[in-house]
């Protein structure tokens, strides 16, 4: 199966029609309050057995497998600019089974000229010549071999706009849907622009021995580039993305991140440092702990999902983040942010560090979505959602799936219900320990587990090969983020211009989406169902908040297309309150936000534990390997 329409008239079959798939009571092998679907077990159905999970095995303190640690290029001293090849090294980074690839709707997000199905807004006091391909663009011959083997043949546009930014030394505010290519928009250019001088910027390195020992070798880390996002998984996939993109070269990518150990992240910045990718609360703590981690050499700092960590209520640390902890005093110094959602409110407190020539790219409207998702949603009312959720997954060929809950109790709930009929499941949240969520991320990547139960927690930044279908088993409330949320969720499909599904389970809970729900439908030609119809604008003209400020929106500068800026801006509105709740003081910890810590109310009686592992497996049926799609 390989595009929506099929998986789509699947599921309208089923969800449409519920009463009809469901078989007599009489027959059902699972306890009496579920109904068996009329159609076939998973397994028959072509999901694979779950994998019995034992959370034991991370109680180990030995736990040597952590993502950060991860085999990067090792540049020695008698290299030249550009080290050999590495075969093993490069047959790890540029695995083609597990990295995404562009999909047959490429082209759209390619399109950067009058003929672009978005809108493409640049504000630029330089007139920015988009490229149109990497080769012309004066790339560093090391990137764009390293671009050959990632297989990104043509730039997307939000590339083909920041490459000449960032070349000609501007701070940028860059906007653009959901996995269009925003990490290589930043990346691709300010590494490239290194690898020529690496040599001479970078600070001194020890070399790497067998007989390697941090205490007596190692160095302070003085990296180059800054990269901060705002969850740990996000911060990983950034650094696999540096370590294919610095391939051969001196550039030494590493990643910091909460839950891992200090130890093991330390020992890798004193082995040389360029590139550091992390959450803000262990950047933090390394810079203040004594010859660990030193910004006063940076020269690019990027904030990825930018939107999300410019919270006025995190100013502080914030500052003492983008300030380099007071050390950093080279005014040739750029910084940048990145999002696909960007508020007037971040707009006026991102222009506090920016400087005032800097170029704000948008590629379509702030918080739209890419036309390739189809978006479906349905009526469920709350005590149906989890025989509606196992329906669901049955009624579709078996494709890597991600479910979105609101609560971390309910993520458990419902890993368990689906785990325990039969379902290959996995399920992330912050209560878990850090073990758990690199095992999770591992298994729905490699599809050990394709159906992976979460939070907001993974909402933003997640790019994983074939996940076609997102599921809201609960929509993000207005203080989870709202519209904002929903569309970062969705956006986990259709990636790099693949087709993707997005399923919303809706009910009476929902009302205050159902205004920007239908907006954002109606500006995708998606349909409208019976229900939400009510919430229908008066006015055709569809009008959302962008991220002008207030007074480019009076001088009518912060018009996008079709879409003006509106008084009432209803992304600001949705933009959740109780954001970092799961941290300390929010950047004490990862600024993990979206993730409520308030649980929703929950159907089942016992608050049952996570009991998944402890269930015996159902027995193999015959599995259709033809359909899987992972
Ligand atoms: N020019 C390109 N050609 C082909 N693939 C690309 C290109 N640029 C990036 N990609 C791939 O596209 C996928 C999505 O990119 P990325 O994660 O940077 O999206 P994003 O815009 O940051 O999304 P999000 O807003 O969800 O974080 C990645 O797997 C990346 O490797």
């Amino acid at each position: 199966m390989d595009s929506y329409d099929e998986i789509h008239d699947a599921l309208q079959d089923v969800t449409n029609n519920p009463d009809e798939i469901v078989a007599d009571d009489d027959d059902a092998q699972f306890p009496a309050q579920d109904k068996k679907p009329a159609f076939l077990n998973p397994q028959e159905a072509g999901w694979s057995e779950p994998v019995p999970f034992t959370y034991d095995r991370f109680a180990i303190k030995d736990f040597t497998d952590w993502a950060g640690i991860a085999p990067r290029y090792e540049w020695k001293e008698e290299y030249g600019e550009v080290g050999p090849r590495n075969v093993e090294l490069e047959r790890q980074l540029f695995n083609a089974e597990f990295v995404p690839r562009a999909g047959e709707r490429f082209n759209e997000l390619q399109q950067a000229g009058e003929q672009a199905p978005y809108s493409v807004n640049v504000e630029s006091e330089l007139t920015l010549e988009p490229i149109t391909t990497f080769e012309e663009a004066g790339i560093h011959p090391a990137m764009i071999e390293n671009l050959q083997l990632c297989n990104y043949e043509w730039p997307t546009a939000i590339q083909c706009y920041t490459i000449p930014a960032i070349r000609e030394g501007r701070d940028v505010i860059g906007i653009a849907q959901t996995g269009s290519g925003k990490t290589g928009a930043f990346l691709i250019p300010i590494l490239s622009k290194l690898m020529g001088k690496a040599k001479k910027l970078a600070a001194p390195r020890p070399i790497i021995t067998e007989d390697w020992d941090s205490k007596r070798h190692g160095v302070l880390a003085e990296p180059l580039v800054l990269i901060v996002c705002p969850t740990r998984e996000l911060a990983n996939q950034i650094f696999d993305e540096a370590r294919r993109l610095c391939y051969r070269s001196m550039l030494r990518p590493c990643v910091a991140y909460g839950g891992a150990p200090h130890k093991s992240q330390r020992e890798e910045l004193q082995k040389g440092c360029d590139i550091l990718v992390g959450t803000p609360g262990r950047i933090l703590d390394f810079m203040r702990q004594p010859n660990t981690l030193t910004t006063k050499r940076v020269r690019y700092t990027v904030i990825d999902e930018a939107d999300e960590l410019l919270q006025a209520d995190w100013e502080m640390d914030f500052k003492y983040l983008m300030s380099g902890g007071d050390q950093n005093e080279d005014a040739d110094h750029r910084y940048l942010m990145f999002s696909a959602s960007f508020n007037k409110e971040c707009r006026k407190l991102a222009e506090n560090y920016l400087s005032k020539d800097h170029v704000r790219i948008r590629i379509s409207r702030p918080g739209s979505v890419v036309k390739h998702i189809r978006q479906n949603i349905h009526w469920i009312h709350k005590s149906d959602k989890k025989q509606a959720l196992y329906d669901l997954v049955l009624s579709l060929a078996p494709t890597r799936t991600l479910i979105f809950v609101n609560s971390k109790l309910e993520v458990d709930y419902v890993d368990d219900y689906l785990y325990n009929h039969g379902l290959p499941t996995t399920s992330l949240h912050g209560d878990r320990t850090q073990p758990e969520r690199e095992d999770a991320i591992r298994s729905f990547r490699t599809a050990k587990c394709p159906i992976m139960v979460t939070t907001g927690v993974s909402a933003r930044g997640l790019d994983i090969v074939n996940v076609m279908h997102v599921i809201n088993y609960d929509l993000p409330r207005a203080s989870q983020g709202g519209i904002t949320e929903y569309m970062h969720r969705i956006g986990r499909t259709a990636r790099i211009g693949n087709v993707g599904l997005a399923t919303s389970f809706y009910n009476d809970n929902d009302e205050d989406l159902a205004a920007d729900l239908v907006k954002l439908l109606m500006e995708n030609d998606q349909e409208i169902p019976p229900f939400l119809e009510p919430y229908k604008p008066s006015d055709a003209n569809l009008t959302f908040g962008d991220d002008s400020t207030d007074s480019e929106a009076e001088k009518g500068r912060g018009e996008t297309g079709a879409w003006a800026a509106g008084s009432d801006d209803a992304e600001e509105e949705n933009e959740g309150d109780d954001k970092g709740e799961d941290g300390d003081s929010a950047w004490g910890q990862d600024a993990e936000a979206a993730e409520s810590t308030h649980e929703e109310p929950v159907d089942e009686q016992p608050a049952a534990k996570h009991t998944k592992g402890r269930m015996p497996a159902p027995a193999r049926q015959n599995i259709n390997k033809d359909d899987v799609l992972w």
